[in-house]
């Protein structure tokens, strides 16, 4: 445990030194996060980080928390912060670029108010795909990607907790003027077209 302390220290004060951009991507169960990082990420350099990925690498890796994580996941559940923050420091640490998309994250206020008080980074803005629950359900359930959370009985518990949970640290956000939200309900190309115009800086931007 010791040990494991020095180490993180280690990457604290290194992620605090190097200060990342960081944009926080948020949106409900299959809104388009990844499909839309990709995207950002060919177009603009960015990393991309997902929570929820990293969580099922660490799954697969046979970590002493595979097993914690795993039944969190069936059950829609929020893994606990330290374990979260632990994995995206690392990750971030071992990029080598100094920004990145980091996608599913915050997902409630202990995400929240711990990545802050660990990292000390606050988000350039936080990127919000606003689609219908109607959608994002028909979305996951053709997915098609053996995920053990794409059923129906987990898909509805996931929309409770982006209800009760996620959408509080949006509003958070919104009152600090940093939620730049996305009209996702519609087709792939056409979000990437509102998603361009966010992260394109303003003097490039052409005057109609
Ligand atoms: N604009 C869109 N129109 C139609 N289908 C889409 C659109 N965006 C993404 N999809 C499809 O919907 C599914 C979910 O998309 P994606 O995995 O990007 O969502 P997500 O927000 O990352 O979901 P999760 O939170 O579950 O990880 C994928 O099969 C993807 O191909
Ligand atoms: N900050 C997070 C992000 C995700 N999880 C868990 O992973 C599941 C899948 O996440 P996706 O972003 O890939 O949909 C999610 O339902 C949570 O169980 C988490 O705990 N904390
Ligand atoms: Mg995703």
């Amino acid at each position: 445990m010791g040990a494991v302390n020095v180490a993180n220290k280690d990457i604290n004060v290194s992620l605090a030194e190097k200060k990342p951009r960081v944009v926080f991507v948020l949106g409900g169960p299959g809104s388009g996060k990844g499909t839309q990082c990709a995207n950002i990420v060919e177009h603009f350099h960015y990393t991309h980080l997902s929570a929820g990925d990293l969580l099922r690498a660490e799954i697969k890796s046979g970590s002493e928390n595979g097993t914690m994580i795993q039944n969190m996941i069936k059950e829609g559940k929020i893994v606990p912060s330290e374990v979260t923050i632990k994995l995206l420091e690392k990750a971030m640490l071992e990029s080598g670029n100094d920004k990145f998309l980091i996608d599913g994250f915050p997902r409630n206020e202990e995400n929240r108010a711990a990545f802050e008080a660990v990292t000390k980074i606050e988000p350039e803005f936080v990127l919000f795909f606003n689609c219908p629950e109607e959608e994002m359900e028909k979305r996951l359930l053709s997915r098609n990607q053996g995920r053990e959370d794409d059923n129906i009985e987990t898909i509805r518990k996931r929309f409770k907790v982006f209800l009760d949970s996620s959408l509080p640290v949006i509003e958070y956000y919104k009152a600090k003027g940093k939620v730049r939200e996305i009209e996702a309900a519609k087709p792939i190309g056409e979000v990437f077209e509102a998603v361009k115009v966010v992260f394109t800086p303003k003097a490039e931007k052409v005057v109609a």
